[in-house]
């Protein structure tokens, strides 16, 4: 069944809480957590701290955490011990794939590698009987309200492609522009976990939206 993870950087800030309540209550599955360092993208969103007050208010919400951050393997300890339920770092940061995801590991967390759109999903192949997630971009990371990226559907394929023939169901996880129209071409193409923010917290009925999502 596929899984849907809203993404709380299109959430009103000063409702924050209420929001997250909210889509979990209309069957959310988890929560996605988008922390953006003004470095490795060309904005700035929410860190460490948030996630901690957010854990605190939500202890049973699973915080699916997406680091767009230049230096990932620095702050794994810090996630985890905010709430992170799976930390998802990018494979172009500056951090060594092997040694970041061995470092979740040992922080008792799931992980999750990330690929931008202009990496193949080959890249990924090398690492992927280590992932319990493995998120593809359908734009470039730094903004919520993007255009889907199509060229993100033949990534999915091929992965999902992978994960059969080495017999490995780690989630296959899409992020960016995904909607009502371009969630069910993810989810024909192999997807098991869609983000979606501005398709979730743009909508003035945000539990119908979940619904709608949730059953693609
Ligand atoms: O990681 C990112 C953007 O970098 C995403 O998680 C977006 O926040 C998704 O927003 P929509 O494209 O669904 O509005
Ligand atoms: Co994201």
């Amino acid at each position: 069944m596929t899984q849907l993870s809203p993404s709380i950087l299109a959430a009103d800030f000063a409702r924050l809480g209420d929001e997250c309540r909210q889509v979990l209550n209309a069957g959310a599955d988890m929560l996605h957590f988008d922390v953006m360092d003004g470095c490795f993208v060309p904005n700035i969103s929410f860190g460490v701290p948030v996630l901690q007050s957010l854990h605190k208010a939500l202890p049973e919400a699973f915080f699916d955490v997406h680091l767009m951050i230049r230096r990932p393997l620095d702050y794994v300890e810090a996630f985890v011990k905010a709430g992170a339920g799976c930390i998802t770092f990018h494979l172009e940061s500056e951090s060594d794939p092997g040694e970041t995801i061995d470092a979740i590991h040992a922080a008792g967390c799931k992980a999750g590698l990330s690929i931008k759109p202009g990496t193949p999903a080959s890249a990924v192949l090398p690492y992927l009987d280590r992932l319990e997630l493995v998120l593809v971009m359908s734009v470039e990371p730094g903004f919520g309200g993007q255009k889907f990226m199509p060229s993100a559907l033949e990534k999915l394929k091929e992965l999902r492609a992978a994960c059969d023939a080495r017999g490995l169901s780690p989630w296959l996880e899409v992020d960016g522009g995904v909607d009502a129209v371009t969630g069910p071409e993810c989810v024909a193409a192999g997807a098991n976990l869609l983000v979606a923010g501005s398709a979730v917290f743009g909508k003035a009925d945000m539990a119908a939206a979940v619904r709608g999502l949730k059953s693609l």
